[in-house]
């Protein structure tokens, strides 16, 4: 069963009268991870808004489709999307701490999440939001239930929003440069946890990042995006080791200097 289907997309801009994506194509299947790598500014941005419902004004997809779960999402109410969201679908994004509210405490955040979505008793809801902070490896779950988000570092602050992003057991998440303002260490402990939650939990995933770095390190699958346009797919390891098209080598090249060539001999080891 594909979780998210993604045929020939193609997003257009309608303030600039351009088209921006043209004609992207991927399947999300459960336990795999598929990464879009590609530079700023080549639509991997609104790619994934497009997948959640979420273009913003003056965007739309012009022709190609959507499936979520197998299901169109054309036409969909705004309370289909608001049904769809975080219980089958759902994102994290860089900067955790603008999608916090600063004066509430992180744990009731999320509880709240888990009651709405999950329609428990507040009790309940806070049981499982404390399973929840130990499934993203916070060491102590019940001290950051009670903490506000300036108390927490910035990779704690990623694994609290991967917590409520989870909380509803979605079908496929989509980690949009989800750890890009983190350090290197924090960030292959982050990359982890979402190679660890598709194990655990069959999750689809959906990379996005303008770093081939993370792409090979959590990715079965790689799209080369470049203006829009996929100019190279495949297998992280083909495409990292054989790479095809003049971008990718570019891109490969970029990275050696940032140490991509331990991530390479990791996956030749397992490819
Ligand atoms: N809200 C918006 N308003 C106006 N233009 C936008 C908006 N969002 C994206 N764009 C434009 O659409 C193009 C693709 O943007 P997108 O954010 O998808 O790229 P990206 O590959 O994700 O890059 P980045 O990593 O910088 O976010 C860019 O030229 C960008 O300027």
């Amino acid at each position: 069963m594909t979780a998210l289907s993604v045929r020939d997309l193609h997003i257009h801009d309608y303030v600039h009268d351009r088209e921006i994506v043209h004609g992207i194509s991927f399947d999300l299947t459960p336990g795999r991870v598929v990464g879009i790598v590609g530079e700023s500014g080549s639509g991997k941005t609104l790619t994934c808004r497009a997948a959640l419902g979420i273009l913003p004004e003056h965007f739309a997809i012009t022709s190609g489709s959507v499936e979520i779960g197998g299901r169109d999402i054309t036409g969909l109410s705004d309370a289909d999307w608001t049904g769809l969201r975080g219980s089958t679908i759902s994102a994290v994004f860089q900067d955790p701490a603008s999608y916090l509210n600063p004066s509430i405490r992180v744990g009731a955040q999320i509880a709240e999440v888990v009651r709405v979505k999950l329609r428990v008793s507040r009790r309940e809801a806070r049981r499982r939001t404390l399973e929840l902070l130990a499934a993203v490896h916070l060491r102590n779950p019940a001290l950051v239930y009670q903490q506000y988000t300036y108390e927490l570092s910035g990779g704690m602050l990623q694994r609290v929003l991967i917590a409520a992003a989870i909380a509803a057991d979605p079908a496929v998440l989509i980690a949009d440069e989800a750890t890009t303002a983190l350090d290197v260490i924090v960030q292959a402990e982050i990359l982890d946890l979402l190679a660890d939650l598709r194990e655990r939990n069959g999750l689809a995933l959906l990379v996005v990042s303008h770093d081939l770095a993370v792409i090979a390190q959590v990715c079965d699958e790689v799209l080369v995006l470049r203006d829009g346009e996929v100019v190279e797919r495949g297998t992280t390891s083909d495409v990292l080791h054989d790479p095809q098209h003049e971008y990718t080598r570019l891109l490969i090249a970029e990275h050696e200097q940032y140490g991509l060539d331990k991530y390479l001999e990791s996956t030749r080891a397992t490819a």
